[in-house]
Order: C-alpha cells, then structure tokens, then sequence
C-alpha cells in the first residue's frame, strides 16, 4: 500500500540554524520558510535527489510539535512520510487493523497541496508517520 518515501521530518529549536547548516555544512539544496497555519508549524524543506527532509518549527500557541521540542530540545526526527494513492482507502484499511488516525480522522491539505493523515506512533514501532496522497 504505501509508496515511496516523501520526507523526513526533523523537530528544531532554530530554523534558521538548520538551514544554514544544511545549505553550507552539507551542501544541500533548501527551500524557504513556509507558516502552514492550519498545521501549528513552520516548514522548510530540504531537495535530496531520493526524498525531502522537512525541518519543523512550532507555529502558535497549540503547536502538535511542542510537547516533543519541551522533551527534544536539541531537536529530533519527528515523522517520516510515506506515498499513498488513495488515502481513504489507505485509511479505512489502517483504521480496520485498529490503527489510530489522529485529529478527527479525515485529511488536511499538507505542505504540498496533496491530503495527508497522521498515524498514531504508539501504534507503529514507535514512530509518527506521516500518509500523503500523491
Ligand atoms: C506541514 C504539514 C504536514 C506536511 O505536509 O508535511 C506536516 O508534517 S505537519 C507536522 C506536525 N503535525 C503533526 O505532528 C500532527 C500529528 N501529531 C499529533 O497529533 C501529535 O503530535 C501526537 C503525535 C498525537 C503527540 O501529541 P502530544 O500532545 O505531543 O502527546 P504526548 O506528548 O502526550 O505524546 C504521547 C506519546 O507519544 C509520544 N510521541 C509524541 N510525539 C511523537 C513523535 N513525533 N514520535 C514518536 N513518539 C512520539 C510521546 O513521547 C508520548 O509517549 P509516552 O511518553 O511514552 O507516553
Ligand atoms: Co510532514
């Protein structure tokens, strides 16, 4: 069911900082700070020739991310983001394994413009992940 790998999401405590580390240091090829309100943060995406780092920083008062930055301060990998072709089905399916989908179970437009859903990471060998539809 799930596809290629579409990002991995890394937590920080200084956005700036990581993409100067990450365009000097590592010579890699990243994008612009971008608020996505209707998600409690602020991305930056990093372009690698097989897949996108996504670095995440708390966007508002209710930020999904802050309680992992109160417990990371120094930063972590926060989700990883696989490809769906269908995430209602992808959806249904998961849910009928009795995954949990978080928020109220229907998907958001993500930073691509594509619908993504969040899967509980209790529920997945300790790691948040991320479905987006492509
Ligand atoms: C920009 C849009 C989009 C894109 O297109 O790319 C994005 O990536 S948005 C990214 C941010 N959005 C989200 O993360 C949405 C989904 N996340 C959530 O709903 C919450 O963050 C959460 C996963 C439910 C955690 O909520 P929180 O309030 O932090 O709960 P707890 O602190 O109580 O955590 C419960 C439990 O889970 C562990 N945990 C929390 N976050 C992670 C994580 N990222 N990876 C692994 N484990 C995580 C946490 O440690 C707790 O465990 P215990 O301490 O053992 O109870
Ligand atoms: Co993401």
């Amino acid at each position: 069911m799930i596809g290629r790998l579409n990002h991995v999401a890394i937590a920080v405590p200084d956005l700036d900082a990581a993409a100067e580390q990450y365009r000097g240091a590592l010579g890699a090829v990243v994008g612009p700070a971008i608020d996505q309100p209707d998600h409690g943060v602020t991305v930056i995406f990093v372009e690698l020739p097989n897949t996108k780092i996504e670095f995440l920083y708390p966007l508002g008062a209710e930020s999904p991310i802050q309680n992992f930055l109160d417990k990371n301060p120094a930063g972590g990998i926060h989700h990883i983001c696989y490809e769906v072709d269908d995430i209602i089905a992808a959806r249904d399916k998961l849910v009928a394994t009795g995954a949990r989908v978080l928020g109220n179970g229907e998907p958001k437009i993500g930073a691509h413009n594509k619908p993504v859903l969040f899967l509980h990471p209790k529920d997945f060998q300790g790691c948040l992940i991320e479905l987006e539809e492509v």
